[in-house]
């Protein structure tokens, strides 16, 4: 049954009042303005780059004739760099003054460097910017604040009419009806698309309902633009159903190809002779999933060569943080068959993930001509730590980015309650941790001992990279389960154990004793344990009993904590990084006697949607185990009302997607997250690392955080963590 969601009436919206980037003033018959960061549309204040108490000029907010000049001169983008309005202060500034402060900013113009890759981003984006406010007020208005006030001749605004008028749904107990934000998200990018503006990133929190948005944005481009598509959207597998799904139940008219699976092959050659012989594309929108674009297979190959076959009208990337690496097979694959798109749309909740040099990545990809930066390194320029950077990011992406969080849009909004749980190890996991550690300080001073002039805190620099992270790795795995090294079987249980599980083949009969003897050696107890469960082999010390899977503090937590949550009513969803991790798990749950499902990379992408919809409407199932990567993004999972993140991930955006497969549109409970944390481990220091990036991550994406008050943005590395392990 389809819950109600709770949000902001179209009357409240008049009165409502939201942070500074966000001025939402609408009258209730019409509907609520376009809003991003490029479009402040109450003040024309002046403020100069990197000295946030002194004034400089708008370019948003220039007439055109500024702006004209303003290209045809190159400015300096230092100090006193032009900018676009990030916060509109109540505060206006009067006319002459902007004046002056325009003659002023003349003066100190200087020519671009060459590899001012960013200052040149600034000033296209400028222009962009003062393009699209003419649009929406019209050359003459300076200050605009309502739909109404807008010139009519040069942009058509859509509304809930125009989206039934093109929907036309004929399921009986649906009837498609956006929310006021949702309406504003597809303005935004029906604005882009008129102004033949190559890209847009639809940033809405998770669970806002950007697939419903962009899902109606296309509708309305047949409707209104006479523009069927194709169209070509990718996205992770999981939730290729949903989008299916959802594609059929908003705009049935469509004909929607799923090129995914077995599937595919069949199609291909159909598709291809249709394309070879000039006509129409049979579909509107065909659906497929990034691994198409990060393999270089035949098959693969081939599928990519039959995309770039048709001149796509949209290509919307769901899930688009996927692109944070411009240098990764999937991004320029990917941008091989978009490149030719009229538009590429991408969408996602966390477009920050873990610095503004990926972030940058995804500009590129939106806008290639505007945001190519050759042979710049932008690790270099990119620096997090340059407060004023971050200013400027925001200006740029400005004009293509529309962000909205939870908390602007919905009234009622349920709340989220974060808990940190620490949990405490036992004996045998404590000891295990410490034995690692000790054998992690011999290696390291055994190697310091050769290099003479390496002291201390510089000591990880002369390990290896490898070595350094298979340590970290260790030390995470300890953290979580002692089960995930090799510390109860001895190196004479393996010998005997391969004895028995060679003549039965469990690694191929061609395999040689020695071989599968150095094979176990390097299994952790859990996997031999497995693995002579499953050959049926019988040894005196044979496979582990239940009191192993209690071995870690976090399981014993887990033991405690579900059974008393499943008391209250309460469903939860358990996230892990490792599928190791998962199969414990699995097996804990066993031990608890709780009912539970479980999705990771390994379930069949059909299967996907299956297990959620079970998941959502049995609810004698009490716990849903998910793998980070394959079940954190893009499902809906708000049959839980609670998540326990079993282990930390080092990008907190990778947790926060997790938490909002359940805190999305359609929870009415609130929603509990629980971190487990390890206490006196690594798991410590990743959280401690997590915490620091969000904040980052409030600095560029949303408003209201000052640059100053970021706090420390340096980052602990790996390497750094284990050298403060070397002191202890
Ligand atoms: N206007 C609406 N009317 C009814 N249901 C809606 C509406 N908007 C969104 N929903 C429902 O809310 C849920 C969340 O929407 P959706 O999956 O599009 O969010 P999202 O922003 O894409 O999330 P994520 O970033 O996690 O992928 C879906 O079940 C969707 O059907």
């Amino acid at each position: 049954m389809k819950r109600d969601f709770d949000e902001i009436s179209d009357d409240e919206w008049v009165n409502h009042s939201f942070k500074p980037s966000r001025v939402l003033k609408s009258t209730p018959s019409s509907p609520p303005p376009i809003e991003s960061f490029a479009f402040g549309t109450k003040t024309q204040q002046l403020l100069a780059s990197g000295s946030p108490s002194s004034s400089s000029d708008d370019c948003a907010d220039l007439e055109d004739d500024d702006v004209e000049q303003n290209n045809d001169r190159p400015v300096s983008l230092g100090n006193r760099a032009r900018r676009f309005i990030i916060d509109d202060d109540d505060d206006e500034q009067p006319a002459d003054d902007l004046e002056l402060e325009l003659e002023d900013e003349e003066e100190l113009e200087l020519e671009l460097e060459d590899d001012d890759v960013i200052g040149k981003a600034l000033q296209k984006c400028a222009k962009i910017a003062a393009e699209l406010r003419k649009d929406l007020y019209g050359s003459t208005a300076v200050c605009c604040d309502r739909y109404a006030e807008v010139d009519s001749s040069t942009v058509r605004i859509v509304t809930q009419d125009d989206v039934d008028a093109a929907c036309m749904v004929e399921v009986p107990d649906f009837q498609p009806v956006l929310k006021p934000y949702q309406l504003v998200g597809v303005n935004f990018l029906l604005l882009l698309y008129r102004r033949n503006i190559g890209g847009a990133i639809l940033a809405d929190e998770m669970g806002l309902g950007k697939t419903i948005q962009a899902i109606t944005y296309l509708m309305l481009l047949k409707h209104l633009n006479d523009d069927p598509g194709p169209h070509l959207i990718v996205c992770p597998a999981s939730v290729l159903e949903n989008w299916e799904r959802e594609l059929k139940r908003w705009c049935p008219s469509f004909s929607v190809l799923q090129y995914h699976g077995t599937a595919r092959s069949a199609y291909s050659k159909e598709l291809s002779s249709h394309a070879k012989h000039g006509l129409p594309p049979p579909f509107n929108v065909i659906l497929a999933c990034y691994s198409l674009f990060e393999r270089h297979s035949v098959q693969q190959k081939d599928d990519r060569k039959l995309l770039k076959r048709w001149r796509w009208s949209c290509v919307l990337m769901d899930e688009a943080h996927a692109l944070k690496d411009k240098n990764s097979y999937r991004w320029k694959n990917l941008m091989s068959v978009a490149r030719n798109a009229n538009q590429r749309l991408l969408l996602t909740g966390t477009p920050l993930q873990n610095d503004l040099h990926e972030l940058w990545s995804l500009l590129e990809f939106m806008l290639p001509d505007l945001f190519a930066t050759g042979d710049v390194d932008l690790k270099r320029l990119l620096n997090t730590e340059d407060g004023d950077l971050i200013g400027r990011m925001k200006s740029i992406m400005g004009p293509f980015i529309l962000r909205r969080l939870k908390s602007d849009v919905m009234k009622q909004l349920v709340p989220k309650i974060q808990q940190v749980k620490y949990v405490s190890m036992g004996k045998q996991q404590e000891d295990a941790y410490k034995e690692a550690i000790e054998e992690y300080r011999k290696f390291s001073h055994s190697h310091i001992a050769k290099c003479s002039d390496v002291n201390l805190t510089t000591v990880v620099g002369v390990l290896p990279r490898r070595q350094i992270s298979n340590y970290f790795v260790q030390f995470r795995k300890i953290a979580n389960h002692p089960l995930l090294v090799r510390r109860i079987y001895t190196d004479e249980d393996v010998v005997r154990f391969a004895k028995k599980l060679h003549p039965r083949g469990a690694f191929g009969f061609e395999c040689t004793l020695d071989r599968v003897v150095e094979e176990l050696k390097s299994y952790n107890d859990y996997s031999i344990h497995q693995l002579l469960l499953s050959y049926g082999v019988s040894d005196s010390k044979g496979i582990l009993s239940e009191k192993h899977v209690m071995l870690s503090a976090k399981c014993q937590a887990l033991a405690e904590l579900l059974p008393s949550l499943q008391k209250d009513g309460h469903r939860v969803l358990v996230f892990s990084q490792w599928t190791s991790i998962l199969d414990i798990l699995e097996w804990t749950l066993d031990v608890i006697g709780l009912t539970y499902r479980r999705l990771d990379g390994s379930t069949q992408v059909t299967d996907r949607q299956t297990i959620v919809d079970e998941f959502n409407n049995d609810t004698s199932i009490s716990v849903c185990l998910l793998s980070t990567r394959a079940g954190g993004q893009g499902l809906n999972l708000t049959g839980a009302d609670t998540v326990i993140i079993h282990d930390m991930d080092f990008n907190p955006q990778i947790d926060r997607q997790a938490e909002d497969r359940c805190h999305r549109i359609g929870q009415t409970k609130p929603v509990t997250i629980y971190r487990l944390v390890t206490k006196g481990t690594v798991d410590e220091n990743v959280y401690e690392i997590a915490k620091r990036k969000l904040t980052l991550d409030a600095a560029v994406l949303e408003s209201g955080v000052d640059v100053e008050h970021q706090g420390d943005l340096s980052e602990m590395t790996m390497g750094e963590i284990l050298s403060s392990l070397l002191k202890a």
